[in-house]
């Protein structure tokens, strides 16, 4: 089976549908952000603020990288489309999914996920979200090979979407 990677902002399901799609394909998902934290030993949050975010994108850098020797579904983190040499890396892997959705369903979504802390979203304003959430719109689409609007979509849906678009086998 060819990887499945998973692109979006904050709180687009990477991680929620990454799982889900993992289970239904029998395979391993491989979530960026938790390899992270166990790469860094501290969370996201703690890291941010003690080393800055230039030092996180490297090593997420690193992790994209070392990626491509992983099998199954990968759930990257939000920012993974920052960097411009990711983005050639996306481009070059054939399954890369973008997972779309409003502005306003993205903060909701995230204002009510308590699990997580995100340095760049949680405590921010709406329109500070929004300074970092339309600069990077042009990014994701270019890094993607498939476009998935998950706006007012279950999960379960959104899975079955993918599979409809992705050729796995
Ligand atoms: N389609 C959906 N409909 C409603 N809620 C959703 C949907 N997808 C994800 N969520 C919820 O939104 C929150 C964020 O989801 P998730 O952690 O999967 O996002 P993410 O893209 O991995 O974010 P991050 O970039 O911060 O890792 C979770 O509470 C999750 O349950
Ligand atoms: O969008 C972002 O820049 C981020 C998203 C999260 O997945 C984490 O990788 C981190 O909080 C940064
Ligand atoms: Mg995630």
């Amino acid at each position: 089976m060819e990887n499945i990677v998973l692109i979006g902002f904050m709180g687009a399901g990477k991680t929620t549908i990454g799982h889900l799609l993992a289970q239904k394909l029998n395979t391993k998902q491989h979530d960026f952000d938790e390899i992270l934290v166990e790469k860094i030993g501290m969370s996201i949050a703690d890291y941010f603020e003690r080393f800055g975010s230039e030092s996180f994108r490297e090593v997420e850098t690193n992790v994209l990288q070392q990626s491509i020797q992983l099998e199954g579904i990968i759930s990257t983190g939000g920012g993974i489309v920052l960097k411009e040499e990711n983005r050639l890396f996306l481009q070059e892997n054939t399954n890369v999914i973008y997972l779309k959705a409003d502005l306003d369903e993205l903060i909701h979504r995230v204002v009510l996920d308590k699990r997580n802390v995100r340095p760049l979203a949680t405590s921010k304003s709406h329109d500070e979200i929004r300074e970092v959430y339309l600069p990077r719109l042009p990014l994701y689409e270019e890094s993607a090979k498939y476009v998935i609007d998950t706006t007012k979509k279950q999960p379960e849906e959104i899975v079955q979407e993918i599979l409809d678009k992705v050729e796995v086998m």
